[in-house]
Formats: structure tokens, C-alpha cells, sequence
């Protein structure tokens, strides 16, 4: 069987970002998709955003429910998910997955038609608005699998995932929880804590701002609602890695003693951790040549940018755009490959382009 028809029809419970964004993804595939949120506004926003219908499903028809609510009420609406749809297989999208099992099981269902599942995709917007059906092109999805689901329910799950064109990965629910406590909620705290710390900065401080501070704060401006029971239901897997940061922090302040002995080592574990980060497509981190170019406040500027750097035969790995508000002109990051980065420098130059 294809993967539309292994999915045809599927339900969606919570049309925010991540169900929107999963029905979005489906419904371009061709799959049918019914859509449902406890605020009804939201799904129907979700359906005029082409993630689908909020026309009711014959429930026996159903084959497979994405649960995408707020993490303290998935198990709740995963148990009644399984109740209501009885030949569906059902996933969740939950960023933490061991607790929502234990949950489960301590409701005594079969759970052979229940697999838990986590895209590592997302935003710091919430909501069906900023919904895309691109949202997890490319990226890890996680399944938790446990001993009680059947090959068919995985079959499911393995044909959402493949149409959402995100990669396919297995963790116990456990290792799951360790390593996005390590990879996603630690990160998130520490760029909480960061944007914290600027509350308490001058105005005339914060106008000196620049890429690096946004950089490290942009996570921070994240639903608090979502995070805090993210944050919740992963206590004991982030307490160790947040003790650790403090371990690291001490060191760090220690170091200001002498630093021209003992700051060096502590960046250059910075720069090592970064290389630790795997790159485009789950290959290994790569070094990419950055070039930083100024592209005037004018209709077709960033078009013209693109096609010149096109034109220039060189692939971008990746671009950041930002705005400089008092010069009124944004900045285009670009990356690509170490070794094309004179090559791109000169032939932008010789566009007439700015490089900063
Ligand atoms: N935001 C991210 O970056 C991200 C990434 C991966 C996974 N997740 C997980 O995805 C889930 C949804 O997150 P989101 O960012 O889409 O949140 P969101 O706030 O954008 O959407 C959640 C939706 O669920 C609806 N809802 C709440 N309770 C409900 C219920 N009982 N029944 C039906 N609908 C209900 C809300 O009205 C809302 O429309 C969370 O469990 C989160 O942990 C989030
Ligand atoms: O890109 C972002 O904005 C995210 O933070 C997405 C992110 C993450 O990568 O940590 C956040 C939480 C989710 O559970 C999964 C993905």
C-alpha cells in the first residue's frame, strides 16, 4: 500500500503550529485530513490555511490521529482518541514522552495502536497562523517505540513521517527524554535566562545589539504555556544538565582571574561543541564560509542578491536576514561552501554589492 492510502483519512487533534503544520503537510500529499481543536477558531483557521476539513470523519474510516495539543493533556486526548477511532493507528507529537506512556499505561488500555512521536521541528510562534507545510522538510522525527505496539501502528507512522519528508528515528521513551533534555530544553532555558538578564539593561545598552544577541534570545520568545509543561514533564532529565551549566558558569567566572591562561580553553570547548551539531541532511557538521552583505531598503534588492549570487555558479547552504533600523537596510548572511567564499566575495563585489 502507498503512503496516502496507508493514511487516508487521518485525524488531527490541536490545529496550532505543530497540527496545522502536519496537516498542511498531508493534505498536499493527498491525503485526506479532518481537523479538530478545542478552540474551533483554530481549526477552521487551519482549514482556510489548507491543512484540511473540519467536516466530521466516519470514525470506523479513520486510519490514522496525530495528537497535537499541549503536552499536559495529550494523554487524555490520546485515550480518547484511541476509544473514539477504533482501526486507527495514533501518534502524538509531544515533546516529552515518557511521562504521557506511563500516563497511558496507567489507564490500563491496549496500547498496541498508540506509538509516540516527536518532530524536531518547530518555532517560537505558536498557533495554526504560523503553520507550514514545510515545517519538518528535512528534519529528525523521533518515534518512541514500546512493548506493546504493533508493527501495523509503526507501518503508520513511518508513512506520516516519509510524507512530511522528515527523517525517521527510534529512541526508547526514556533516551528520548534524556537527549531533548540535553539538545532542546536545556537550550531553551539558557536563552530564557539570557533574554532574562537583559530586563535589567538600559535601553541605550540594548540599541548596540547585534546579530549575536539575537541569536541567542530568539528561543526565549517562545509560548511560556507550551514551555513550562514541556519544562514539567521532563524535571529529572533536565535537572543534571542545568547543574552542569551552573558547574560551567563558576568555571567561566573563575577563569576571569587569569584570563589570558584559562578563558582560551573554555571558547575553544565552545567552538568543539558547536562541531558536535550534524549538519544538512544528518551529515556531519560541516564549516561553513560566512559572508555578511548589505541589501538596500529597495523593491527587489534581496531578488536581484539572489540571482547575482546564482549567477556566481555557487550553492547557498544557508542565509539569515537582518535589519538594521537605524540605518534602514537589512544584512544578508549567507553560507557556503569553505572554499567558495572568495569566489562569491569577489563576484558580489564585482556586482556592485557591499560585503561587511
Ligand atoms: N512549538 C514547537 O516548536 C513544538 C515542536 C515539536 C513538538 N511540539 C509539541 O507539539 C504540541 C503542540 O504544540 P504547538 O506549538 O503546536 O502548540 P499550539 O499552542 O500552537 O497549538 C496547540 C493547539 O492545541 C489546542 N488544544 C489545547 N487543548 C486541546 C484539547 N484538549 N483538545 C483539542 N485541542 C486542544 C489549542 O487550542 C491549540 O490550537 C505540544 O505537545 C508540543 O510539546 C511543539
Ligand atoms: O526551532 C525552534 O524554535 C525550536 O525550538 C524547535 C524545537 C527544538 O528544536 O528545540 C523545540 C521544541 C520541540 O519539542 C521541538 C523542536
Amino acid at each position: 500500500m502507498n503512503d496516502v492510502k496507508e493514511l487516508d483519512p487521518t485525524v488531527v487533534l490541536g490545529t496550532g503550529l505543530l497540527g496545522a503544520s502536519v496537516g498542511a503537510a498531508l493534505t498536499r500529499a493527498g491525503v485526506t485530513v479532518h481537523l479538530s481543536d478545542a478552540v474551533l477558531s483554530h481549526a477552521r483557521v487551519a482549514e482556510t490555511l489548507g491543512a484540511g476539513t473540519t467536516a466530521k470523519p466516519d470514525p470506523a474510516a479513520v486510519r490514522l490521529v496525530v495528537v497535537a495539543t499541549p503536552p499536559r493533556s495529550l494523554a487524555a486526548v490520546i485515550g480518547e482518541a484511541l476509544d473514539r477511532y477504533p482501526n486507527a493507528a495514533v501518534t502524538d507529537v509531544g515533546s516529552v514522552k515518557g511521562r504521557v506512556l506511563r500516563q497511558l499505561q496507567a489507564t490500563g488500555r491496549d496500547l498496541s495502536r498508540y506509538l509516540g512521536s516527536h518532530p524536531m521541528a518547530g518555532s517560537q510562534h505558536s498557533g495554526p497562523v504560523s503553520a507550514s507545510p514545510d515545517l519538518f522538510c528535512d528534519r529528525t522525527w523521533a518515534v518512541t517505540p514500546h512493548r506493546e505496539v504493533t508493527e501495523a501502528t509503526a507501518d503508520r507512522v513511518r508513512a506520516l513521517i516519509r510524507l512530511c519528508g522528515a527523517r525517521y528515528v527510534a529512541f526508547t521513551p526514556q533516551e528520548h527524554d534524556s537527549a531533548v533534555a540535553q539538545v532542546s530544553h536545556l537550550p531553551q532555558l539558557v536563552s530564557v535566562l539570557m533574554a532574562d538578564h537583559l530586563l535589567g539593561i538600559p535601553s541605550s545598552h540594548l540599541a548596540l545589539a547585534g546579530q549575536g544577541l539575537r541569536d541567542v534570545t530568539r528561543i526565549a520568545g517562545s509560548d511560556p504555556g507550551l514551555w513550562e509543561q514541556i519544562i514539567a514533564g521532563n524535571v529529572d532529565a533536565l535537572r543534571p544538565e542545568l547543574e552542569a551549566v551552573r558547574a560551567h558558569l563558576d568555571e567561566m567566572i573563575a577563569a576571569l582571574d587569569d584570563p589570558t591562561h584559562r578563558v582560551r580553553p573554555i571558547l575553544q570547548r565552545g567552538v568543539n561543541g558547536t562541531r558536535q551539531i550534524p549538519g544538512k541532511h544528518g551529515a556531519p557538521a560541516m564549516d561553513y564560509g560566512h559572508l555578511v552583505i548589505e541589501i538596500p531598503d529597495t523593491p527587489g534588492a534581496l531578488a536581484q542578491l539572489f540571482r547575482d549570487i546564482a549567477d556566481a555558479g555557487v550553492n547557498i547552504e544557508d542565509i539569515d536576514i537582518q535589519h538594521d533600523l537605524v540605518r534602514q537596510v537589512g544584512y544578508l548572511e549567507v553560507a557556503v561552501e569553505p572554499g567558495h567564499v572568495r569566489e562569491v566575495s569577489e563576484a558580489m563585489t564585482a556586482a556592485g554589492w557591499k560585503l561587511t
